[in-house]
């Protein structure tokens, strides 16, 4: 399927167009495969949108339609032209596509308000030639004009009537699936939209960067872009296949573990439900791909190829990897032969990677002495000034508003049992929440897959994490933490968080997109306990207020990971810094030099970078 710039007035998807009896049943229905459709205005500036695929071209005007628009995270929309009594259903549309096609549909015909009132007898008699062109891109007038009107009236531009599907919920207000007035998704920085692009144009690409750089939020917003049903987002752990909306790769790939012989995870990725899945998939994401195994990579790369039929790398599908191979490296210890331990030590990357990324500008952190001092962390190297200034971070006080810090572990069950004694400590009866599961056998699989437990145990007093993000203008992001203040009239948890914002929160669901496709939802209180944390669930994570002890890592970069988890040296707290506790992999290291040298080669890399 050709591959569009996001924000393009223009869409590329699947397209069934229903038509419709006196009984509102369906008469007749035709199913387009691969279509275009575009808005075009006639000479009587009325407002169409053009349907085209290779067979057929038609046109529908685009009056007293109705718009039904809560799938659009999934690709998926319909639109029901009353006066024609048809219905035009959207699918594997990629969402920003989508949102920025009904976007630009929504503000052009609310612009047009009285405009294109010309009726049937004046259009048959007038002289003027007949024009079809392609609706010109909004403006940020027309966007804020649209803004204004809304603000007094309706959000429903003329011409349009709100959500009358029957059985379909109308989207909530300030949801995700409601319809951003805002121009565009919000920037992407030069370095991020160069990732962009080689993503949209069917490359493989590896694209890395310290931690903050915007690597999971660029991956966000490519599979954004790219068609839903042909799309897999992936993570090397559940915590960030969370974070990207996506299920673990191991999940994905249907070969248990991986660590059986090459001919038995064939054999296991050749089970119908399985093999569908790697079929049908066009574009392969997996985030955090520094955890991800040399050898797993390796085969992973040869199943694909036989389970697809197609002796292209990695079966011809299209791979976007993404991860810092500086942060955590991979939980198996298992070397094959060739003592493979990253992917990138494994034969099949330079087979597979086409085209690599190095972004630079950090995100996380503003302040430049903290990013200096992380930049070098990461590299291992930590200077008598490094030190003399992390240890300084001894004295900080880093409790916001009664909220302590969130303490960082190097092993889970120091954590889990921070967690558990504080909570004990806490006077005061419990209240457990119990997650609504859609399939209950499958409560372990989404224990892993959705950052909430099943069962959350709270008390007033308990330091909480925000999982979701509720409201973000008001601070209240995934990963802002706050205290339980009270329970409301209907039991819900009241939490108070840093930004001094207090509300109660109602359930939110977490829904998983399964191998097959299939959707596994998880309905619970968006909140963890937050009084500890392993390092190895932060990664990816931001910490408005963290402390830590690093006394016991045990692995290459971990210290990292865990520094580059605050905001600011402010809000840090290191109870016991040691150099020793810093050091980075030589054959990452290596791997890096080799890297920069081959990006600056291909001049993609402008000099006076950071360098490894
Ligand atoms: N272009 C951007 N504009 C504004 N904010 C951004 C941009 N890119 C990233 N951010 C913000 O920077 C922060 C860090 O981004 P993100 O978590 O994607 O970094 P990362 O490179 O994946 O880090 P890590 O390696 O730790 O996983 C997030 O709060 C994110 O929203
Ligand atoms: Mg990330």
């Amino acid at each position: 399927m050709e591959q569009r710039s996001p924000d393009s007035s223009a869409l590329v998807c699947c397209v069934t167009v229903e038509w419709l009896n006196s009984q509102n049943s369906v008469s007749r229905r035709t199913n387009f495969k691969t279509v275009t459709l575009r808005l075009i205005r006639n000479e009587f500036r009325e407002i169409f949108m053009d349907l085209r695929s290779d067979k057929t071209n038609c046109r529908y005007h685009l009056k007293g339609i109705s718009v039904h628009k809560k799938f659009m995270a999934e690709g998926k929309a319909s639109i029901s032209f009353s006066e024609q009594k048809m219905m035009l259903l959207i699918f594997n549309a990629p969402p920003t596509q989508l949102l920025a096609f009904l976007r630009t549909m929504f503000i052009k015909l609310s612009g047009d308000r009285g405009e294109s009132k010309v009726g049937t007898r004046t259009q048959l008699l007038s002289s003027k030639p007949s024009t079809l062109q392609e609706i010109s891109p909004v403006t940020l007038q027309e966007v804020n004009q649209v803004k204004q009107k809304a603000g007094c009236c309706s959000m429903t531009p003329p011409g349009t009537k709100k959500r009358t599907l029957q059985g379909q919920e109308a989207p909530r207000q300030g949801k995700k699936s409601h319809m951003s007035l805002s121009l565009g998704p919000s920037s992407l920085t030069q370095e991020q939209k160069e990732v962009l692009n080689a993503a949209l144009s069917g490359k493989n690409v590896f694209f890395t960067g310290s931690a903050g750089t915007g690597k999971s939020y660029l991956l966000r917003r490519i599979i954004g872009a790219l068609p839903p049903d042909v799309t897999v987002a992936t993570a090397s752990t559940g915590v960030a296949a969370c974070h990207i909306g996506g299920v673990t790769l191991h999940s994905f790939a249907g070969i248990g573990s991986g660590q059986a012989s090459v001919e038995r995870c064939i054999e296991q990725a050749s089970r119908p439900q399985v093999q569908q899945a790697w079929r049908k998939c066009r574009h392969l994401i997996i985030d955090e791909i520094s955890m991800v195994d040399g050898l797993f990579f390796e085969k992973l790369e040869r199943v694909a190829r036989v389970v697809r039929g197609n002796d292209r790398p990695f079966g011809g599908l299209q791979l976007i990897l993404c991860g810092d191979f500086l942060q955590l490296p991979p939980v198996t210890r298992e070397m094959d032969q060739k003592g493979a331990r990253f992917c990138f030590q494994s034969p099949a990357w330079d087979r597979c990677v086409h085209v690599s990324f190095e972004l630079n500008q950090v995100h996380r952190q503003s302040d430049p002495v903290f990013i200096e001092i992380l930049q070098n962390v990461r590299i291992g190297r930590v200077t008598p000034e490094i030190t003399a200034q992390l240890l300084a971070t001894m004295d900080h006080k880093v409790e916001r508003g009664g909220i302590l810090a969130t303490q960082l572990c190097s092993h889970m069950q120091d954590a889990n049992l921070i967690n558990s004694s504080r909570l004990n400590n806490l006077a005061g009866a419990t209240r457990t929440f119990e997650a609504t599961d859609s399939d209950p056998y499958l409560t372990k699989m989404l224990d892993q897959m959705t950052p909430v437990p099943s069962s959350l145990v709270l008390k007033v007093g308990a330091q909480v994490m925000l999982m979701k993000n509720i409201n973000v203008a008001d601070g209240m992001v995934n990963g802002a933490r706050g205290i339980i203040t009270s329970f409301d009239d209907k039991g819900l948890p009241v939490v108070q968080f840093c930004s001094k914002k207090e509300m109660a929160l109602k359930p939110e669901r977490w829904i998983i997109k399964t191998r097959s496709g299939a959707l596994l939802s998880r309905k619970q209180i968006p909140l963890r306990l937050a009084w500890a944390f392993s390092i190895h669930k932060s990664q990816g994570l931001t910490l408005d207020c963290v402390e830590m002890s690093l006394a016991r890592v045990f692995e290459a970069g971990q210290a990292y990971v865990a520094l580059s988890r605050a905001k600011s040296l402010d809000t840090l707290r290191i109870l016991d810094f040691d150099p020793k506790q810093v050091w980075a992999n030589p054959d990452v290291l290596a791997f890096y030099k080799k890297f920069r040298r081959k990006l600056h080669q291909m001049q993609i890399v402008p000099l006076g970078r950071p360098r490894v």
